[in-house]
């Protein structure tokens, strides 16, 4: 029987989601569960490309590393190109760089190949999760080095801050979660009650 996808604001996928089991140094869950199930899989992407017009969007910017599954998936569904913005050190082409601060405090670079478009291309920022904002910043800062222009920004979930804030209020940005409902408070707060129930098994494809 297919599985029911749910409202917009309780899908079935989002309770696939991983809790971290590793601890504090790394991310407090694991999104990449959704992406092993092919059902999933495409109930996210139909719900983030639903909310973009691919008229505004010359091209998909996906953030190393996750953020390319979702940028490759959507830049596949709206016929645009994918362009990889990369964690400091991989491209092997002249780059441009920015630093920035992650959840983690700790201050990287992020590159982008140079030149990667001409200037006023409509760039759009997809990564997996947002959570303090300091990634996308980094990349906001690449594409306006090259005097792009930020088209929008797409994630799972845009955790709610100061940096997040103000991302709503100058960027169109589209989430699976989105703002006012209950996913959005528990991922806020850094914990799904989905935790309590989930199992890989949830994921697996077959
Ligand atoms: O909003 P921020 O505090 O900057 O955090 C969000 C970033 O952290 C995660 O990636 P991570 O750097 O862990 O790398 P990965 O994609 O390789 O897993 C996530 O996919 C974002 O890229």
């Amino acid at each position: 029987m297919a599985q029911d996808k749910g409202p917009r604001y309780d899908r079935w996928y989002f309770s696939l989601m991983a809790p971290n089991t590793k601890g504090d140094k790394f991310a407090w869950l694991d999104p990449t569960s959704i992406y092993i199930n092919g059902k999933a899989y495409h109930d996210l992407l139909d719900d983030l490309v639903a909310d973009l017009d691919a008229d505004e969007i010359d091209v998909i910017a996906g953030l190393d590393a996750m953020g390319f599954v979702l940028a490759a998936g959507i830049a596949a569904r709206i016929g645009k190109g994918f362009l990889p913005i990369r964690k400091p050190g991989k491209l092997c082409v002249d780059t441009d760089s920015a630093s920035m601060t992650n959840y983690s405090g700790q201050t990287q670079s992020m590159e982008m190949r140079l030149p990667a478009f001409a200037p006023g291309t409509r760039v759009l920022l997809v990564d997996q999760w947002v959570e303090t904002g300091g990634t996308m910043h980094g990349a906001v800062q690449l594409v306006e080095q090259q005097k792009g222009t930020v088209a929008g920004m797409v994630a799972i979930v845009m955790e709610e801050n100061d940096n997040t804030k103000s991302y709503r209020e100058k960027y169109k940005v589209v989430t699976a979660i989105q703002p006012g409902t209950e996913w959005q408070r528990q991922a806020n707060a850094q914990y799904l009650e989905s935790f309590k129930t989930y199992k890989p098994e949830m994921a697996f494809p077959i």
